[in-house]
């Protein structure tokens, strides 16, 4: 399969490596001109759960794509701020049989998708993988993950189900969600408590999960969470929903990662997602009348960081 990889972070570069391994044609997109040139000069590298390798991949700045080539799947992996950017300069790789899916965290992408992608080729869903950029060019990427993936577009669930195939022939773990609003909401409780308390309190999730506070925090945040998105009729367990949040204490697993918001404003000074996490479950406690304390507390506390440390 012919695919694109919008967006070659620490994620697109772990489905990019991995979607290559398994045979796939892929073309890597990125705007960050040190990690092109690095991939482009060197390969792509990995610490690849503990085994170092290099794997050959194209890459090429989002400002420059490739006229007059057709992909079968482009895979959005931009952070949501620069999904709109990335869809303007990707526009040109979208012919009719093009399918889109979006695995980004954070709630409401489709929103921007539908302006650059018909509906019946759009795909969205979420992945607990995870990944890290060691510097350009280079990813550090270990433990297991999955994806959960549906199609937006009526009639539309056989693609759904071909892509998660083609997904997990690469071993990437991808299941087709007849509910992925619900997944969608429960993955980003998970980042809604790991990403912005491991941010904040400069830990991994093991780290986290370590302090006696944390399970009351989780619990608090998840409810928040829950209670907006039950104005949106997706009902979640709130009980099983926070077990699956503190799966990410667990250090033999992901416990050792410390979260992509973690990445961006600690380690690299970058601004974060919080908008489109726990500021996104603000607003929408502001407009259905739900009350969301810890979610603005927390949204107020990144972006003062943010702040503090002159993030761009
Ligand atoms: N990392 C993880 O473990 C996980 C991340 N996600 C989600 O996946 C999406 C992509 O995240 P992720 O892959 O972590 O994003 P990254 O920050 O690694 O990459 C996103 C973009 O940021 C820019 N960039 C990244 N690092 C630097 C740097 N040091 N200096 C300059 N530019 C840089 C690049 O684009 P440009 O130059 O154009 O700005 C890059 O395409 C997000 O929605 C995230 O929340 C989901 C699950 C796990
Ligand atoms: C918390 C985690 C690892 C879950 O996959 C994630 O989504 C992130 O780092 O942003």
């Amino acid at each position: 399969m012919k695919i694109a990889i919008a967006g070659a972070g620490a994620m697109g570069s772990r489905f990019g490596l991995m979607l290559k391994q398994g045979g796939n044609d892929v073309l890597l997109i990125d705007g960050w001109q040190e990690h092109i040139n690095a991939i482009k000069e060197n390969g792509l590298k990995a610490n690849y759960n503990g085994e170092e390798i290099t794997v050959k991949v194209p890459i090429v700045n989002q400002n420059e794509v490739p006229t007059g080539e057709q992909f079968d799947l482009i895979i959005l992996f931009t952070k949501a701020m620069q999904l709109e950017k990335m869809l303007q300069d990707v526009k040109p790789l979208i012919a009719d049989h093009t399918e889109v899916l979006c695995l980004l965290n954070g709630i409401g992408h489709e929103d921007v998708i539908e302006k650059f992608v018909p509906m019946e080729k759009i795909f969205i869903g979420n992945t607990m993988w995870t990944a890290g950029l060691e510097g350009p060019g280079k990813a550090k990427l270990f433990g297991s993950g999955s994806v959960k993936l549906q199609n937006l577009g009526i009639g539309q669930e056989e693609s759904a189900k071909k892509l998660a195939e083609t997904l997990s022939a690469s071993g990437l773990n991808a299941k087709y969600s007849d509910n992925i609003h619900y997944s969608i909401y429960r993955k980003a409780c998970v980042n809604g408590t790991m990403n912005g308390l491991c941010t904040i309190l400069d830990v991994n999730m093991a780290g986290l999960g370590a302090t006696k506070p944390a399970h009351d925090m989780v619990v608090t945040i998840v409810n928040e969470f829950a209670a907006v998105a039950a104005k949106e009729n997706v009902n979640l367990d709130i009980p099983e929903v926070i077990e699956h949040v503190e799966t990410c204490f667990d250090p033999t697993t992901i416990g050792m990662h410390f979260p992509s918001m973690h990445q961006d404003l600690i380690k690299n000074n970058r601004l974060t997602e919080i908008d489109y996490i726990n500021g996104a479950i603000s607003r929408k406690g502001k407009k259905y009348g739900v009350v969301t304390p810890y979610c603005d507390f927390l949204t107020q506390l990144v972006h003062s960081k943010e702040e503090i440390l002159g993030a761009k």
